[in-house]
């Protein structure tokens, strides 16, 4: 690291550590010469190449929702009231990916109860519809209103409001993008509808319906966020050199193309701390694609592995005030950034960075060609057509799968599978990826292996829990880089839960969902070890092999 140098305007302030400032200085100044930031501003569908033209074309309307969404404030405020005075003060959001990443950290920062349910685990599941029906309103959330996970929790909820005698038409207010088959059943049901930009993409959705009508629902300021947005506007629209935007796109973009193609985020003193799961969403699925991307590893603190120490490949941000936790971590590659801004402001900032970034790298930052992939085969699973899997071996309470072609014939410990996965990792590329499939809340336990895997290997390690990271980071594990090795970590629940209405239960759909995706990783020549628990009472026998 040469040297750290600073922007400041109103609403945010980053500082910057470079290898060698002159490559990131002759590149803010190309992206000032061909206009990006007034480009992007001015939804220029040509900024990503012909390719990506038709999809750029309805996918730019998040650059001024700062002033498009005030008109929701209101309306969002007086259904609030309505809710606190019929005694509804419990919102639960059913919803994935960028349909709810963006509320949990607004509600988060607000310090306002949202329960997110983005999960098709039959014990998680459960534990929502039992806890306080009686005062509690459910926002669904699908821009396309076609997510089988949101559909099912929609189900589930419409079942026990009605079996508690509960007129559903009276607890639930949904999101969606007009015209979507959700806003005709909801519209059909007598449900309050919202319907948000469609010309804005899920992970972009953060000032829309999406991101606002929850969180106001639960209680956050909205108007205040979309404040900050507003105030960082000016900067990221200019075409000028210390434009945030555009030097954090170029930092992002430039040590990828160097080599640096990992992005360890890290909280320093934030008021949002789940702000590192949101721009992992918005970061991976953008970027993850074609063999390119940027792989985002959401780690607790500075003082966690990958962050320090931290490897060759990895370029360090961080975000929040301290600014001091920042320049002392040195990274590695040399590439590093701190970035402190209110939430509106982070969030405006990161969508224009990645925008910027994917221009950069070369890619289309608006479509998420491989997230249907890992859908299909889910859907062919259930239909009864995926060939139903067996186990490898069984150790104790656990039953372990493997793809093709690199678990030593022979093996029968979960140790020895982990060890030889572990062989399979590239030293200078490679990262390993952690899928539980589990209850997120009751297992939260089990995400301490990152930091240990990350030590064990020193190499970067994500964690993510199933379904929740296919609209995530699953993007880029199948379109980006073939650098990953992929352990699944499945369990049988404490009791199945029935979908209503549909062919299938919430732990079969669940089981679908990641012998689906580890097929399409196993298709494409990708490692994948799933190791399945028989309850969750048995995940120690996995967790002590990881570390
Ligand atoms: O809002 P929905 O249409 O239900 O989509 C939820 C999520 O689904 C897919 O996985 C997309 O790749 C995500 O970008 C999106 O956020």
């Amino acid at each position: 690291m040469t040297a750290w140098s600073a922007t400041e305007g109103e609403g945010f302030s980053l500082s910057f550590g470079y290898r060698d400032e002159r490559a990131y200085a002759d590149l803010v100044q190309q992206l000032v010469t061909d206009r990006v930031a007034s480009g992007i501003a001015a939804r220029d569908r040509t900024l990503w190449g012909p390719a990506a033209e038709d999809e750029a074309g309805k996918r730019l309307a998040w650059v001024s929702l700062s002033t498009e969404s005030r008109g929701l404030v209101d309306d969002i405020a007086a259904l609030q009231v309505e809710h606190r005075e019929a005694g509804l003060s419990r919102v639960v959001l059913c919803g994935m990916g960028g349909s709810s990443l963006a509320p949990e950290v607004i509600c988060g920062e607000a310090g306002v109860e949202l329960v997110v349910l983005d999960s098709s685990d039959p014990d998680f599941v459960r534990a929502a519809l039992e806890d306080r029906l009686a005062e509690t309103v459910v926002v669904v959330s699908s821009k396309s209103g076609g997510t089988v996970e949101t559909d099912s929790q929609r189900r589930a909820f419409e079942k026990a409001f009605a079996d508690a005698g509960i007129d559903p038409a009276t607890r639930i207010v949904v999101v969606t993008d007009p015209g979507s088959p959700l806003e005709e059943s909801a519209r059909d049901a007598g449900y309050r509808v919202f319907l948000a930009d469609p010309e804005v993409g899920g992970r972009y959705s953060a000032l829309t319906a999406f991101g606002l009508v929850p969180s106001g629902l639960a209680g956050a300021d909205i108007a205040r966020l979309l404040d900050q947005a507003e105030a960082v506007r000016p900067a990221l629209e200019a075409d000028g050199v210390d434009n945030p935007g555009l030097r954090l796109g170029a930092l992002l973009g430039a040590a990828n193309l160097a080599g640096a193609d990992k992005l360890v985020l890290a909280d320093a003193g934030s008021t949002y701390p789940g702000f590192g799961d949101w721009a992992e969403q918005l970061v991976a699925e953008s970027t993850g694609k074609d063999g390119k991307g940027i792989l985002p590893v959401v780690v607790g603190s500075v003082a966690a592995p990958n962050f320090s120490p931290s490897s060759a490949d990895e370029v360090l941000v961080t975000f929040g005030p301290d600014a001091a936790a920042a320049e002392a971590a040195r990274p590695a590659s040399g590439w590093g950034a701190h970035v402190d801004a209110g939430l509106g402001a982070q969030m405006l900032l990161w969508e224009y960075a990645t925008a910027v970034a994917g221009r950069v790298i070369g890619i289309n930052p608006f479509d998420q060609p491989d997230v249907e992939s890992a859908k299909a085969a889910a859907r062919e699973m259930l239909d009864g057509g995926g060939a139903s899997p067996t186990p490898v071996f069984v150790d104790g309470p656990v039953s372990v799968y493997a793809s093709e072609g690199w678990l030593p014939e022979g093996t029968t410990t979960v140790a020895g599978a982990v060890e030889a996965l572990l062989g399979h990792l590239d030293g200078e590329h490679g990262y390993v990826a952690v899928q539980a499939y589990l209850d997120r809340h009751r297992d939260a336990a089990l995400a301490d292996v990152r930091d240990a895997l990350a030590e064990r290997t020193g190499r970067p390690v994500t964690f993510g829990w199933g379904p929740r990271f296919l609209h995530s980071t699953g993007q880029y594990h199948k379109g980006g880089p073939d650098t990953g090795v992929y352990v699944q970590v499945t369990g049988d629940p404490v009791a199945d839960l029935a979908v209503p209405d549909r062919p299938f239960t919430f732990h079969e759909f669940l089981t679908a969902q990641a012998v689906g995706d580890g097929s399409v990783l196993a298709d494409k020549g990708r490692p994948v070890l799933r190791l399945h628990v028989t309850g969750p009472g048995e995940l120690g026998a996995v967790s002590g092999a990881l570390r």
